[in-house]
């Protein structure tokens, strides 16, 4: 049977400068409903990636070749079509459809974190009681105390606002959530924590999770399918891209490429790419 796809990528060349292309992916497909972890080497193109699929960076341009197809509700839908859109209209596409956890986690310093973690969903129209029980809810999964939630931003360690940022990006709803280095400030133990909260909650309702990591270690242990991004061209043509045998999927615990051959040693793979 045919997957249900959340993107449906061809000919994506993201560019900062015209004409100096910092990322070229010929052809991608995400099905829904995965944990997909985006591996490589610093400045290869990852949060590019991310922020391209988010609508999260008007500083990118994509050429006019691209077509990123996102799918909404049963239609896949172009998204170039949804950057010309008003701010406002841009806004709430997002609201709608995404949630972003960056490692810079952009709490409101003098505000309470229960305050931070509830506004949007406030601004929504849901009730205090039923958002303040479902942060809880996610804060003990996390092993944050209770009593953080009275506590300002500002007095909080980096790792616990990490987690709150997680708390609450995953409280709303959403389609996709990103995440640029969620995990960065946590110990081994937490970080898997927060993955597995995240699994969770993708499995309970059918919805992808995209992740920009460093660590091979979680990709490894938590995604159901890793693209490695490699390096192309030569000088001033250097660029990330994606190859379809860089296209890892975890079926039954086992990984094997996109073409269904199976994988003898993921991580000798995985580094290498890492450390080319
Ligand atoms: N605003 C910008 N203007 C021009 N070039 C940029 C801009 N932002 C990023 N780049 C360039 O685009 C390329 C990809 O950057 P990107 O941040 O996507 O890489 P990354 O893989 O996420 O890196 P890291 O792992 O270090 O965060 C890099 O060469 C970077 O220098």
């Amino acid at each position: 049977m045919q997957q249900d796809l959340i993107y449906d990528i061809s000919n994506l060349e993201c560019q900062y400068i015209p004409g100096t292309t910092v990322l070229r992916i010929p052809e991608l497909q995400i099905p829904k409903g995965k944990l997909v972890f985006v591996l490589g080497v610093s400045g290869i193109g990852k949060s590019t990636f991310i922020e391209t699929l988010g609508l999260m960076n008007k500083t990118i341009h994509v050429t006019p070749e691209t077509s990123i197809k996102f799918n909404n509700g049963n239609e896949l839908e172009e998204i170039k079509n949804i950057w010309s859109r008003d701010n406002k209209a841009l806004s709430k596409f997002r609201n709608d459809h995404f949630s972003f956890i960056f490692q810079n986690t952009n709490l409101m310093p003098n505000f309470s974190a229960g305050e931070n973690m509830c506004i949007s969903m406030l601004i929504e129209g849901k009730e205090l009681a039923e958002v303040k029980e479902k942060v809880l809810e996610v804060m003990e999964k996390l092993n944050l105390d209770p009593d953080l939630y009275d506590r300002k931003i500002q007095e909080l360690s980096g790792g616990q606002r990490q987690r709150l940022a997680f708390v609450r990006a995953i409280i709303a709803g959403f389609n996709v959530l990103f995440g640029d280095e969620p995990t960065g400030n946590l110990d081994r133990d937490t970080g898997h924590k927060l993955m597995r909260t995240l699994k969770e909650n993708l499995a309970e309702f059918n919805r992808t999770g995209i992740i920009v990591s460093h660590d091979i270690d979680l990709a490894l242990s938590f995604a159901d399918i890793i693209l490695l991004l490699s390096k192309k061209g030569e000088g001033d043509n250097v660029h990330g891209t994606f190859d379809s045998q860089y296209y890892l999927i975890k079926e039954d615990g086992e990984w094997k490429r996109k073409d269904g051959k199976p994988l003898a040693d993921p991580l000798s793979l995985v580094s290498e790419i890492l450390t080319r």
